[in-house]
């Protein structure tokens, strides 16, 4: 059978003062736990992948965010369970409460620091791609 296609929609959030992004560490009981990712979720019918992220982060962390332009590609990566489709945004953050509903962690980090992490498999070009980026740079 097919393998279902499953959309999903994260954001690169950057603090452009401190030049760092933020990663976020999935709970360990959910899929893919225990890695490192980009906060978000996926994509619900009748939805833009920027009001999901929004969405994502209101549900995440009770946080409101401005959505930026795409960090690189829509990235496609075949699990077992399916293939998730995932597109990521810039984002800064507009408010400040970081309640931790899916994450047990979460990191600032400078484009240098990015890759020491245990990303998603999916993750691994854009977080390359955000190897080679300054987050002060990022026009909203
Ligand atoms: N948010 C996010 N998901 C990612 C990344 N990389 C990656 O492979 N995924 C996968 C893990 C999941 O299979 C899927 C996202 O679903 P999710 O579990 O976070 O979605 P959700 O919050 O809408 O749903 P749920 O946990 O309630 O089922 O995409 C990433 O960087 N960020």
């Amino acid at each position: 059978m097919a393998k279902k296609i499953i959309k999903v929609a994260g954001v690169a959030i950057i603090d452009q003062d401190k030049n760092k992004v933020l990663a976020g560490k999935r709970n360990a009981d959910r899929l893919v736990g225990g890695m490192w990712e980009f906060p978000g979720g996926k994509i619900e019918k009748g939805e833009t992948p920027q009001e999901a992220a929004k969405r994502e982060l209101k549900e995440e962390f009770h946080d409101e965010v401005q959505i930026g332009p795409q960090l690189g590609e829509t990235v496609s990566y075949e699990y077992d369970f399916g293939i998730v489709k995932l597109t990521v945004f810039f984002a800064k953050l507009l408010t400040n409460n970081f309640d931790l509903v899916a994450h047990s962690e979460v990191e600032w980090l400078s484009a240098d620091e990015v890759q020491k992490l245990n990303w998603t498999p999916a993750d691994a070009p854009l977080v390359k791609e955000l190897a080679r980026t300054n987050f002060r740079d990022i026009k909203f």
